[in-house]
């Protein structure tokens, strides 16, 4: 008989109270007892979501982060944080996540990086190669006492624990004896050097194996059934020969462990095709294969997603998993996208499967990348709609009912019981329902998928250089200034229709030529409008776009405490009507320098929302590329000379597979060129990426051919730009000169250091000084500051560049 389970849910809770009660208490609003309570009760609320699953899954639930915790539990923390007096593995955690004030001065953070193709950050480990792991299982005992005393000594118990060779393999490891924050900048280039599996790491596999041994004889102790040890890691095709060596010694070491829970194996966000064998020769219990993946790549053997049909069912090839486990999970409905599944098509699939092997089902990965449930969604989202969709809670329903109609099945016939028949009759009419509306709604145009070259960039350059008259090292900003509580109270305000649209104009009309004053005040050369209208970045224009839809508490864990609220695509994307005309022109009105028009990318717009499973993503992305073209046209109409289009999450949403980066980096450099397709060589397009590993998609960079890239540096000092070279085919670059993600004040000479760094690299004509990103996140006071010494800093140089000049 199918058994079902998940391997996670989510936490933040169906009303983000673990995200508030989190924030009350780095406040100093509430005491620790209290958040205690709000965490308890999350776990809580997961064990009830799990009431009908055959095994239960705790060890999910997580503070802040589970690769944190992960450090945390077998003691990896960095000296820096061991002399500050936190006793207390919670509020050490808390640190290690956002730094910590201290008399001898301030201790940097862990650093963040993207979980796989998620927007979902982790905090990234730092290890030495001294590392002594040590086991400090409070947390796993309190996770699975809480879910015992709930659900009493028979239920069987799962605990869900990263794995050793992911764990390792996304840790950083820093040069003995760094002095903490500036280690960094010794060992890798920002984002680039954890996520590639740093071979020193892996010399300490078989140190850490030993202290997961240990943990796995104490969850045996616990009386925990299952142990599921998470390697997404096995999913990727470029894992070196060394690894995949060194993760089959460390499972053989595993499994001696006398007295220990049954293990799972957890491979997920794509197929694990081309580990396959390594993963038969694994002496594990079970094996969970993804087999959904997440559409944005095309994969080509077994668990391809067939993209016809919405909600498709899965390509199981039996061929393929000969020498797995007998027991096999199988991730079959998909755990990162929001539409119900086929079940008809799953089960005929399944029943062949069904008598040959003890089958676990389960959603492809784990859900805390989706809403909690549909429960509360009466409103925005079209009720027809509505009947389509599955969040957590209901993907877990539609497991259920799986099993409960393979259960009915036996090799002979296949007569599921009356109540089951029903049930499936109900969510096919669901889906059909929904289908229908999204076709009477017409859906389905194939938008055309290629964009004409513009000019070579160097007649652009004259041109734009000419017309814009900007002094040698112009400097900008990245768009967004501080989201104050006040434009949130009004946009609140506006949204629950309590304030006219013409007070709501006036407010945000206001805002903007504050902004653009104190932009001039600081002196800066390039100026923004600084998005007070917009919530978040990708949500503004998916509520102005149709084709998406906007959910009312569909909140999904973006790091830490911060959420994002993706809206749903569901029909062709279209622009109604001009989105940011008005705001901009607005912001150029009060000002004589140039303001820059601000756009978010199609790539951002796709990879940041549910978007469908009918048609191809890269479709989706062609669509909204068309629809930003229109809003591109109508900004330079209407004399906009600059135009940013943002593509933040353009790294974020290359395939895990290096076998499909070429397809990938073709049509999504296609799709940006489409949203600039037509307009006037004297036009500026920049484009903004916020994460810096771009050394495997340099060439798709530069096929985007935007005039201007401003991107995240600062915290590799600069590092980065050794990769940029010229032969790169990049135009001009901002390379980010201060991190927006920390308050610390950079001095007007240390970000005169950085900007002459980067002249090391680039010549002074290619060269903008910006930020990091976006300043949405900081406070008046901070940006004020940090942006007076970013201007002098850019003078300073540009003297220094105008004196040399003269000597030479
Ligand atoms: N989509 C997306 N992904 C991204 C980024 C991004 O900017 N956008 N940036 C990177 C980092 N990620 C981030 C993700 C979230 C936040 C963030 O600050 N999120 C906010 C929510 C943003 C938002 O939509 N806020 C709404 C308010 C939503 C809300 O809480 N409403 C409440 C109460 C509002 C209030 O009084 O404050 C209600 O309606 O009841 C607004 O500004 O208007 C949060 O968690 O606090 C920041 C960075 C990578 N991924
Ligand atoms: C996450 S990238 C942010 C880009 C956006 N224009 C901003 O400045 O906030
Ligand atoms: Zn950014």
């Amino acid at each position: 008989m199918p058994k079902t389970h998940t391997l996670g849910l989510p936490r933040i809770g169906e009303r983000r109270e673990l995200k508030k009660a989190l924030e009350s208490y780095w406040n100093g609003m509430i005491n620790r007892n209290q958040l205690r309570e709000v965490g308890l009760e999350m776990q809580r609320l997961s064990l009830r979501y799990q009431r009908e699953l055959d095994i239960v899954t705790v060890g999910d639930f997580s503070y802040y982060d589970r690769m944190l915790d992960t450090a945390l539990l077998f003691d990896a923390v960095p000296q820096r944080f061991r002399g500050l007096g936190l006793y207390d593995r919670l509020n050490l955690g808390f640190a290690l996540a956002r730094g910590a004030t201290h008399s001898d001065g301030d201790v940097e953070p862990l650093a963040m990086r993207k979980w796989f193709n998620t927007n979902y950050h982790y905090i990234v480990p730092e290890l030495d190669s001294r590392c002594s792991f040590r086991l400090f299982p409070e947390d796993v005992r309190g996770q699975i006492r809480t879910a015992r005393r709930e659900l009493g000594p028979d239920t069987p118990l799962k605990y869900a624990l990263i794995g050793p060779a992911t764990f390792l393999y996304l840790s950083s490891l820093r040069e003995t004896g760094g002095t903490g924050s500036a280690a960094g900048a010794a060992c890798c280039a920002g984002d680039a050097c954890g996520a590639a599996g740093q071979a020193g790491a892996l010399e300490l596999l078989p140190r850490l194996t030993t202290v997961y041994a240990e943990l796995l004889g104490l969850l045996a102790q616990e009386g925990v059934a299952w142990v599921q040890l998470e390697e997404p890691i096995l999913v990727l095709d470029s894992l070196s020969p060394e690894w995949l060596q060194g993760i089959e010694v460390s499972y053989r070491e595993l499994q001696e462990i006398p007295q220990a829970p049954k293990t799972l194996l957890a491979t997920y966000f794509e197929f694990a095709n081309e580990n396959l064998e390594l993963i038969a020769r694994l002496p594990v219990d079970a094996v969970h294969l993804d087999l959904v993946g997440s559409g944005w790549g095309q994969q080509v053997t077994a668990g391809a997603k067939p993209q016809t049909t919405q909600g498709s069912a899965i390509n199981l090839d039996l061929s393929r998993l000969n020498g797995l486990p007998q027991q096999l999970s199988l991730g079959v409905l998909d755990g990162r996208g929001v539409w119900k599944a086929d079940l008809d098509a799953l089960l005929e699939q399944l029943r062949l499967f069904a008598h040959r092997r003890e089958l676990l089902l389960a959603p492809s990965c784990s859900l805390l990348h989706l809403p909690y449930s549909l429960e509360s969604e009466h409103g925005l989202v079209p009720e027809p709609l509505l009947a389509g969709l599955a969040f957590a809670r209901e993907k877990l329903a539609e497991l259920v009912l799986l099993r409960q109609a393979l259960c009915a099945g036996d090799d002979a016939g296949f007569t599921p019981t009356g109540e089951t028949q029903q049930a499936l009759a109900e969510h096919r009419a669901c889906r059909a329902r929904c289908r229908e509306y999204q076709e009477q709604q017409g859906c389905n145009a194939a938008p055309a998928q290629t964009a004409p070259a513009r000019s070579p960039y160097a007649r652009r350059a004259k041109l734009q250089h000419e017309k814009l008259q900007l002094p040698l090292l112009p400097s900008t900003t990245i768009g967004s200034f501080p989201q104050t509580p006040e434009l949130r109270r009004v946009r609140r305000a506006f949204r629950r229709g309590e304030i006219t649209g013409t007070a709501y104009t006036a407010t945000i009309r206001e805002e903007i030529a504050r902004t653009i004053k104190e932009q001039e005040e600081i002196g800066l050369d390039v100026l923004v409008h600084g998005e007070p209208e917009r919530n978040d970045m990708v949500e503004y224009f998916a509520g102005h776009l149709d084709g998406f839809a906007e959910t009312g508490f569909g909140w999904v864990q973006s790091y830490g405490s911060r959420c994002v609220k993706p809206a749903i695509i569901w029909c062709d994307i279209t622009r109604p009507e001009p989105i940011t005309l008005e705001w901009i022109g607005y912001a150029q009105s009060c000002t004589d320098r140039p303001v820059k028009g601000m756009l978010t990318g199609p790539v951002t717009m796709v990879k940041w929302s549910f978007p469908r499973v009918d048609i191809p993503v890269r479709d989706q992305v062609f669509q909204t590329a068309a629809a930003l073209a229109q809003e591109v046209r109508d900004l330079e109409a209407q004399g906009t000379s600059i135009i940013q289009i943002d593509e933040a999450a353009f790294k974020e949403a290359q395939p895990l597979k290096r076998l499909d980066w070429p397809g990938y980096a073709e049509w999504a450099s296609a799709a940006f060129r489409r949203c600039s397709a037509g307009v006037q060589d004297s036009t500026q397009i920049h484009t903004h990426m916020c994460y810096s590993d771009f050394s495997t998609l340099l060439d798709a960079v530069a096929a985007m051919d935007a005039d201007v890239l401003t991107i995240e540096t600062s915290r590799s000092e600069m590092a980065l730009l050794e990769s940029l070279h010229q032969e790169a085919g990049l135009h001009e670059l901002g390379p980010g000169v201060y991190d927006i993600h920390s308050p610390l004040i950079p001095s007007t000479e240390q970000l005169a250091r950085r900007i002459r760094i980067a002249l090391g690299h680039l010549p002074p004509e290619r060269l903008w000084i910006n930020p990091d990103c976006g300043l949405k996140t900081r406070r008046w006071d901070e940006v004020r500051a940090a942006l007076r010494n970013m201007q002098q800093a850019a003078e300073l140089v540009r003297a220094e560049l105008q004196s040399g000049e003269r000597t030479a």
